[in-house]
């Protein structure tokens, strides 16, 4: 059902998410927070209840915006009314001054013909009085001279350019900026534009003119005079005279702003075109990832969902969120779980922060994180082998018929004839491969078996027909089903009197198998793998199975799959067994799995031959890593040594932080619990195994413990010896390390009985769990408890006749006893547990020896004594219940 979220809904209505919960709260529907989705039936009552509240919103916002418009247009209307009284008022002035300056120039022309006329008429007397002396014949003094006359005329002339040039200067003081403002018009050009101001005075002589200008004025120029003012020194002049009048218009305010506005808007659109051209990487990305996730069979739902690792710290959770790291402080706080940078968030706090914050996010196991995604061309791809694992309840046959397949004696070697630990084979059918995954079969290793199934793409769910189905035939079944893997039944032990396969096809039909033979989806076959009867048939089975799966896979490209089961070997170092998925592995090639990472110095197939390289579907055993992975690690090839140093030194950090983060790690069900129950104790360990199998086998049966009233805690597993930092670990948290198959290093036992922290070993899982339950009753009341003795190094090994070979050694601690049980350790790997069968000075038998003194020691049906090798001497002492 389509579902819709909070915020979305709120933008929707134009109301705050905050608003819109408020909303929710009252119509008493469910959401926690912006991000909660509703479920349609919960969206439809919220439009019809928020039907009136939003037209009364829609309203008012109608109402608000029409307000504004108005105000706008009134505002608008005055500033224009406000701009042409401003026009007129500048109109006026300059007719005003145009009147004036005509005035001005009348009264000149007035003047001028005033004094043409007076020098006419003194020309005329003149001549008159030049006629009369010269008629008379002498020259009368008192009349003025021709000369002083034209002195006098040329004085006028003087009065009469002052004046004008005084006009024209007064005018010239108004016009000189805006004529300098003028592009492309020089000054000389726009000089005779001033007289042109003037209606031009057709009878005015070029002397006149010349000399109201000052004689500098080209032909040119005054030919300008006579098209009217130029166009361009009008408005400069205009310009200019309104800006003086006006400092503060608002005209040159409005062109200010809307020049703001425009370049504001260009940048608007820059970033709106950087907006948009993101978006489209962002999609074009998006299209990627979901062409990509689909090519990979993954869920497209989850693209937009932030990975968290598991056990994030508050300052990473706010990385990766993009979101400020206060906020989520804050928002723990508030959760009541106040937290600091650099702690670790539990699962839950992460969900529900990023909840809080709208965000989706998924909290990847550690093994989802170190997962890789390649994509591979279909062109690329080519068949595979199938990849098996046998399945079924314990006793039921697995190991007999993985024995029967391989042809080997796989079921008579076995420890207690239980499978410890994941191996793999491989057969070949008819020409084509097919590769087994060897799972486990007792209940306690349930994780380890559901691994199994993940990697592989054929479950053989074997049911002994004279039991039928069983509980581990069910999980069996739903680990299958869920891992989504076809099932194939192998009814088996049919050689057995009472044995009723139909039986068993009618059983498994309550559980969805069902067999093709009644329509359904499962093939069977009949087997006996005691007496190989039947085993040729499943094999084919299986290939069809197969065939119908097309499986395929690119086998040219650097090597990638899964580790199987990875362990501590005393002289090999590092061995995993690796199931390769995709490209071809080889020898030399640089790989990182988990935190581990080397180069591959030597490659075996499952039949313990060695191999140069291995491809699809081939499982194989590599030596050459820094460390021991975890069985279930993915691994990849690196082409650079380096990228592949640099990830696994990555890893290596970030596991280390988050152990350190471990101890102060709080939950929110921790946090609960001890408030609803003060009383409430806890039990934390600390195990430390041999191989993965074992912890996990440990942990499963642990979980189904019942800890009600003790909660059993474990803080940190891992494979390999006890070491001081695990001694550190548990002094630090209170807890008790579990070494199942191993030992604690010199250091960690030293560290360990220094600081009080209790370590104890186990070779069989049930014991362990044994112990621990009966802890778990009495909170640690254990009716026996191991005290070590002594500890001998052996130095070096000898031949004793009728003993076999013997350790000489030297008794580093304690006091090492004839009679003490004793275990072999070497590398911190427990290899033998038994008893001293001879000890020995000098020749004779002795009880004991102490620390400091050399001694010779055989041990009973064990002859593989190494120089370097621990031999360790214990006693289990018996306490009586106190209960
Ligand atoms: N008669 C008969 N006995 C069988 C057959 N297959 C296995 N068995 C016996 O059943 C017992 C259990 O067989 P396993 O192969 O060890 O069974 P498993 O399921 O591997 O057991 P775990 O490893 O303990 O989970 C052994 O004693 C086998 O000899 C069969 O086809 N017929």
């Amino acid at each position: 059902m389509a579902k819709t979220r909070v915020h979305d809904l709120a933008k929707e209505y134009g109301m705050s998410s905050k608003e819109m919960l408020g909303h929710l709260l009252d119509m008493k529907i469910p959401a926690k927070s912006a991000s909660s989705t509703l479920e349609d039936a919960y969206v439809s009552i919220v439009r019809k209840q928020l039907e009136p509240i939003l037209e009364a919103r829609a309203a008012q916002i109608e109402a608000q915006k029409k307000a504004a418009e108005e105000a706008k247009a009134a505002e608008e209307a005055k500033a224009a009314k406000k701009a042409e009284a401003e026009r007129i008022a500048a109109e006026e002035r300059r007719e005003r001054e145009r009147a004036e300056e005509e005035r001005r120039r009348a009264a000149a022309e007035k003047e001028r013909e005033r004094v043409e006329a007076e020098r006419a008429a003194a020309e005329k007397k003149a001549a008159e009085e030049a006629e009369k002396n010269r008629v008379h014949d002498t020259a009368p003094k008192s009349i003025p001279s021709f000369t002083s006359l034209l002195d006098q005329i040329a004085q006028q002339e003087v009065v009469l350019k002052q004046q004008s040039e005084e006009a024209a200067q007064k005018k010239a003081a108004g016009q000189g900026r805006s004529r300098r403002a003028e592009s492309g018009r020089g000054s000389r050009h726009a000089a005779p534009a001033q007289g042109a101001a003037q209606p031009a005075a057709p009878g005015a002589t070029p002397s006149t003119d010349e000399a109201s200008n000052g004689h500098k004025h080209s032909k040119k120029g005054r030919r300008g005079e006579g098209a009217g003012e130029d166009r361009y020194s009008r408005m400069a002049r205009e310009a200019e005279a309104y800006s003086h009048t006006h400092p503060h218009s608002h005209v040159v305010e409005e062109a200010r702003v809307a020049v703001e506005e425009a370049s504001r808007e260009s940048s608007g659109r820059r970033k709106r075109r950087k907006e948009r051209r993101q978006q489209q990487a962002e999609e074009a990305a998006k299209e990627q990832r979901i062409e990509e996730a689909l090519a990979n069979d993954q869920d497209i739902s989850q693209l937009d969902t932030v990975k968290v690792p598991q056990g994030a710290t508050v300052s990473e959770l706010a990385e990766l969120l993009g979101a400020p790291a206060n906020d989520i402080i804050k928002r723990l706080f508030l959760l009541g779980t106040p937290l600091t940078l650099t702690e670790s968030m539990s699962d839950e706090l992460i969900e529900l922060v990023a909840d809080d914050l709208g965000r989706d996010v998924n909290v990847m196991s550690k093994e989802e994180e170190n997962s890789f995604t390649f994509y591979d061309d279909p062109a690329d791809l080519v068949p595979r082998a199938p990849v098996v694992t046998v399945m079924g309840h314990v006793d039921h046959g697995k190991t007999s018929l993985l024995d029967a397949i391989r042809h080997t004696g796989v079921a008579e070697g076995e420890a207690g004839g239980i499978t410890q630990a994941i191996g793999a084979s491989q057969v070949s059918v008819k020409g084509r491969r097919i590769t087994f995954i060897d799972t486990p079969g007792h209940e306690t290793f349930t994780a380890m078996r559901a691994r199994g199934a993940k990697v592989t793409d054929i479950v053989i769910l074997i049911v002994a027909a004279d039991d039928g189905v069983m509980p581990q035939t069910v999980e069996s079944i739903n680990h299958a089903k869920a891992a989504g893997v076809p099932i194939i039944v192998a009814v088996n032990k049919i050689d057995k009197p009472g044995a009723n396969p139909d039986k068993v096809r009618q059983e498994l039909t309550e559980y969805g198998v069902v067999p093709e033979e009644w329509g359904g989806q499962n093939m069977f076959a009949n087997i006996s793998a005691k007496k190989k009867i039947g085993i040729d048939d499943l094999l084919e089975t299986v290939l069809l199975q197969a065939d119908v799966l097309e499986l395929k896979a690119n086998p040219n490209t650097f090597a990638s799959g899964n580790v199987l089961e990875a362990r501590l070997d005393r002289g090999r170092g590092s061995v995993a067994t690796m199931l390769v998925t995709r490209g071809t592995l080889h020898v030399g090639d640089a790989v990182v799995a988990g935190q581990a990472y080397g180069h591959v110095r030597a490659m075996l197939d499952p039949k313990g031959n060695s191999v140069t390289q291995a491809g699809p579907s081939d499982a194989v055993e590599i030596l050459g890593l820094s460390s021991v992975p975890m069985a279930g690690d993915e691994f990849r090839v690196f082409q650079d040594d380096r990228d592949a140093r640099d990830l696994a030194d990555q890893r290596a950090l970030k596991a280390r932080i988050e152990e350190q983060n471990r101890v102060k790690h709080v939950t929110l069900e921790n946090l609960f619990d001890t408030m609803a129950d003060a009383e409430v104790k806890e039990l934390n360990l600390i195990i430390k195994a041999d191989v993965q199998g074992s912890i996990e086998a440990l942990q499963d049966s642990l979980d189904k413990m019942d800890q009600s009233e003790v909660r059993i805690n474990t803080i940190h597993s891992a494979v390999g010896a006890i070491t001081e930092t695990d001694v550190t670990l548990a002094d630090a948290s209170n807890a008790i390390i579990i070494g199942f198959g191993v030992r604690p290093e010199a250091k960690a036992r030293a560290a360990a009985e220094r600081d009080g922290v209790e370590i104890r070993s186990y070779s069989v899982i049930y014991k362990a769990i044994e112990d621990i339950d009966a802890a778990r009753i009495g909170m640690l009341k254990p009716t026996e408890v191991e005290v070590q003795t002594g500890v001998a190094e052996v130095r070096d090994t000898f031949k004793v006749p009728k003993v076999g070979i013997a350790a000489g050694c030297m008794v580093s601690e304690g006091e090492l006893s004839r009679d003490d049980s004793v275990r072999l350790v070497r590398d911190g790997i427990v290899v033998y547990e038994g008893r001293i069968a001879s000890l020995r000075r000098f020749k004779d038998d002795v009880k004991s020896v102490k620390a400091g003194f050399e001694c010779g020691i055989g041990l009973e049906n064990f002859q593989d004594v190494k120089p370097g090798d621990q031999i360790e001497g214990y006693r289990i002492e018996r306490v009586a219940r106190t209960e």
